[in-house]
């Protein structure tokens, strides 16, 4: 069965995975504060939740990155869903720290992927694309072939798109923020008012604290 996006939406929002903060801002790995945090780590406890998101990315995978030969998650979100992406494809799986080890054998990226394999990246969330562009980086230096990486949400950003670009990576994700907003009000997860909040932030996140007059603690 085929998930739509719609349908990956409506079971982040039912998980609990999307949580409203607008006067105590999250902030993001990137420094950028958010009224909105979308947690997919507690999808991991959520069976029923982690199989469909399991399913919608091997579906997507085996349909449009045909020759892939290595499902490579970002430490460290990243690395239960290419785990159990890479099981589902009887494909090998590797995972990729956020800088290379200070000891042992000194890798960032763990899993014997060897020169010339084409590897997918697999994250959990795209905000700005900063961690995995730097696991795609990362792969690259030990010479394997990523053209893609794959996500669970992707908040749109500008920022994101320009970044994948540039690294010349494309982006497939099951879902994404304007999708999500549009669920979440039919739904009534969220108020209209903080859908407006949310789109205002989703704009310019970067500048978003300062137009608030919010200041991080
Ligand atoms: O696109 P970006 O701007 O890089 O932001 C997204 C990243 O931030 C989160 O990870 P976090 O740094 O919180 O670490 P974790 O995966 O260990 O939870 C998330 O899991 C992504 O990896
Ligand atoms: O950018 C992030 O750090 C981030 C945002 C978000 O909504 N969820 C998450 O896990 N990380």
């Amino acid at each position: 069965m085929k998930h739509s996006s719609t349908a990956i939406a409506q079971l982040l929002l039912e998980a609990g995975a999307v949580v409203l903060s607008p006067d105590r801002p999250f902030r993001f790995a990137s420094g950028i504060l958010s009224p909105i945090y979308c947690d997919n780590r507690l999808l991991l406890a959520q069976v029923s939740a982690r199989r469909t998101i399991t399913e919608a990315m091997c579906q997507q995978i085996s349909d449009e990155l045909l020759n892939t030969e290595v499902i490579a998650g970002t430490a460290t979100a990243g690395v239960p869903w290419a785990a159990w992406v890479a099981h589902e494809l009887s494909l090998p799986m590797a995972y990729v720290r956020s800088g290379a080890k200070k000891y042992g054998r000194g890798q960032q990226v763990e899993g014997g992927v060897q020169a010339n394999q084409r590897v997918v990246v697999i994250e959990d969330l795209i905000s700005t694309g900063g961690s995995s562009l730097d696991a795609v980086a990362g792969l690259r230096q030990i010479n394997a072939l990523v053209a893609d990486c794959f996500a669970i949400f992707t908040y749109e950003m500008e920022e994101s798109k320009q970044r994948f670009n540039a690294a010349g990576v494309r982006l497939m994700t099951l879902t994404n923020l304007s999708t999500l907003l549009d669920v979440a009000a039919q739904q009534n997860y969220i108020r209209a008012e903080h859908r407006s909040l949310i789109s205002d932030w989703a704009s310019d996140p970067a500048g978003w604290a300062d137009r608030a007059g919010i200041s991080a603690e």
